[in-house]
């Protein structure tokens, strides 16, 4: 049966979800022990039961005296006192006898011998002496009721006698993965079958949010075994979590199974990924249905499931850090909903950068390579280049300060790179590449919004690689780090069963392009140019991959016969390849970034031997003028 989502905003809708489910049952309570009490939130007032210090002590090492008998003490008037009558010794913490009420430090005596001291100055009443209560008197309050239980709230508990402490009880949340297709992560996979992770994602940001995860086996899509997981989860939990069976497929039961032991309250919202969201409750407790997609659910996670808990369970939960940053692409957006859009953040210059990064819901790594997230407002058709958002970071601020941000072509040197700089500084510089091709990589030195870009474009009227474009669209002054050359060909599949030549030779076979503005298309479009080929000849031409990788991989799964790629790509996959050319990658950079530290780093770093061996072993890589400078 076809159902129709609502689309309330997750404002209006997180309000009308979370006002029906505080009036649910509330959060049990208990006593515990002080020392388990650890980032805990009380319940009721801690009070404290003895007086700390219980008895006056001696704040000092010295003697405990009777300040009247010392009010006469001066220079020329030198007193002499005589031990356990007139004084006794007391170190720091000794209790002090009713008859003494002074202590006077060891080295404020004029003398010391044979039982007597002799004093030169007057001690007033209770000089350093630690009196009862000094710290906190019995009955007085510690620690408030809704109070995060810290270490020093632990210690002062302790030390006022208050043993036992009333906090709201752990916070049980069960997750459930559903779904048919799901396969353990220790079983070898087969086609149909996805392996099961997002019980891993929710589990970790459950402990982030302060409450105790309790992942259950998954179920296939089975109305009736679902329900039996939620029912053992609502006796066991305090809030139960079912993943996917959301939407609209044949065998999407979460809705059903919800309805039937309690109520649902809210399925569909505004929102973007994570629409299909199911808010509700059965025996009291709130259950929510969490799209299939990873990033559907890590939205969820973070917008709704986080609230939630934050209000049953009486916690702040810390908000994640904002900063402004300048957007270097346009995203369009639906007015039906907020979005919510991966970015890359990077400094450059002085300003942040946000780049977007791939925007599938199913996209799991994005999360990895995402440096935060950037929201769009529900009627909004999108945001322009170059406007200023804010962007929840996802990682620290003092990361981003220290990655280098490259745009451009893709290569997998690049990462080579990254894993060399981290290793050489111990993690203190990364890499961070974002694949768009070297034309617009060219652009985004030019905007600033990255510190290089790889690039390899041929120019076909002076056939010389990159030096020509980027003159004809940069007039600063930036400067070229040769990087390397590599050999361009054609990828087929092992053993070439279409007996692929050339060129001329793609006619009428399955081919796979690379993206527009990327410096493969370039060659490609001037390898046919070059043969009188029309590219309408080529079947497959509108089809394009980002990444070298991703191409080889699609010949590989016989997806396609052919594509232009470097040989690393062709040998990763263990695929055939018809050399073409050999072509020259390398580093766009302003020339004034050449001071910053992490790029001397970088420079260090592909001069260095190792870094060169490792290139070589990748094959059809020539390392011949790697970290030449060109200034341009
Ligand atoms: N005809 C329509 N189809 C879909 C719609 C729609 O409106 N009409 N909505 C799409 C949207 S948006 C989303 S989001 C998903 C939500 O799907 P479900 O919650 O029903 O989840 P599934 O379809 O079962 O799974 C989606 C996807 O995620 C994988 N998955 C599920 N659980 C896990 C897990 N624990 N670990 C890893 N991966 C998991 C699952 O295998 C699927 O590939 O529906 C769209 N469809
Ligand atoms: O809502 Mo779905 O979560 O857009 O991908």
């Amino acid at each position: 049966m076809k159902r129709y989502l609502s689309n309330i905003s997750l404002e209006e809708g997180l309000k009308k979800y979370t006002n029906e489910i505080l009036s649910l049952k509330k959060i049990d309570t208990k006593f515990i022990d002080v020392d388990k009490c650890l980032n805990k939130i009380t319940s009721d007032a801690v009070f404290a039961k003895l007086s700390s210090p219980f008895y006056n002590c001696s704040a000092m090492d010295g003697v405990a005296v009777k300040s009247k008998l010392t009010f006469m003490a001066n220079e020329q008037n030198i007193i002499t006192l005589k031990e356990d009558k007139d004084y006794i010794e007391v170190d720091t913490g000794d209790p002090i006898p009713k008859e003494f009420d002074a202590v006077i430090m060891v080295e404020d005596l004029l003398e010391k011998k044979d039982g007597q001291i002799k004093i030169y100055k007057p001690a007033t009443p209770w000089q350093h002496i630690r009196c009862l209560g000094e710290d906190i008197v019995e009955t007085e309050m510690i620690v408030p009721s809704f109070h995060k239980i810290r270490p020093q709230d632990i210690a002062s508990m302790i030390s006022a006698k208050a043993d036992k402490v009333k906090v709201f009880k752990d916070f049980k949340v069960g997750i459930i993965p559903t779904g048919t297709e799901l396969i353990d992560r220790y079983k070898t996979p087969e086609i149909g079958d996805i392996i099961e992770f997002n019980s891993k994602l929710f589990e970790g940001l459950i402990l982030e949010y302060g409450a105790t995860p309790v992942v259950y086996p998954i179920v296939e899509d089975n109305y009736y075994k679902i329900k039996q997981s939620v029912l053992l989860a609502l006796s066991e939990c305090d809030m139960v979590l079912i993943n996917a069976g959301s939407s609209q497929g044949r065998e999407d039961y979460t809705y059903d199974i919800i309805e039937e032991l309690g109520k649902v309250v809210i399925h569909g919202i505004a929102i973007k990924p994570g629409k299909p969201a199911i808010l509700g409750y059965g025996q009291n407790k709130p259950i929510i249905g969490i799209p299939g997609y990873p990033v559907s659910g890590w939205v969820v996670m973070e917008n709704i499931v986080k609230e939630v808990i934050s209000k049953l369970t009486h916690k702040e939960i810390e908000k994640r850090n904002v900063i402004r940053a300048r957007l270097t692409k346009r995203i369009m957006s639906s007015l039906k909903y907020k979005e919510f859009v991966r970015v890359k953040v990077g400094n450059i210059n002085n300003e942040y950068v946000a780049t977007p990064i791939k925007r599938g819901a199913g996209t799991v790594t994005s999360l990895v390579h995402a440096d935060g997230v950037i929201t769009i407002p529900q009627n909004i058709e999108g945001i322009e280049e170059g406007s200023y958002v804010d962007v929840q970071l996802l990682n620290d601020i003092s990361k981003i300060e220290k990655t280098i941000v490259s745009i451009g072509s893709h290569d997998i040197v690049m990462d080579l790179i990254n894993n060399e700089l981290t290793k050489k500084t111990e993690g203190k510089f990364k890499l961070s590449s974002t694949h768009v091709g070297s034309f617009q990589g060219i652009l985004s030195i030019k905007k600033d919004e990255c510190h290089i870009a790889p690039i390899h474009l041929f120019d076909v009227d002076c056939e010389t690689y990159n030096k020509s474009y980027v003159k004809k669209y940069i007039d600063e002054d930036v400067s070229i780090i040769k990087l390397v050359n590599r050999t361009q060909g054609l990828i087929v599949k092992k053993g070439n069963p279409l007996n692929i030549k050339g060129i001329k030779d793609l006619v009428n076979i399955r081919y796979i392009n690379r993206q527009k503005g990327s410096g493969t298309r370039v060659l490609f479009d001037y390898l046919l140019k070059k043969e009188n080929i029309k590219k309408s000849d080529i079947k497959g031409y509108e089809r394009e991959e980002l990444t070298h990788m991703s191409l080889a991989k699609a010949i590989q799964n016989d997806d396609c016969d052919c594509g232009l790629g470097v040989y690393s790509a062709a040998k990763v996959f263990d695929l055939d390849f018809i050399p073409i050319c050999e072509e020259e990658y390398d580093l766009l950079i302003k020339t004034e970034y050449l001071e910053l530290e992490f790029i001397k780093n970088l420079l260090e770093v592909i001069k260095d031997n190792k870094f060169l061996k490792n290139v070589k072993s990748l094959g059809g890589y020539n390392t011949n003028n790697t970290g030449e400078i060109i200034s341009l």
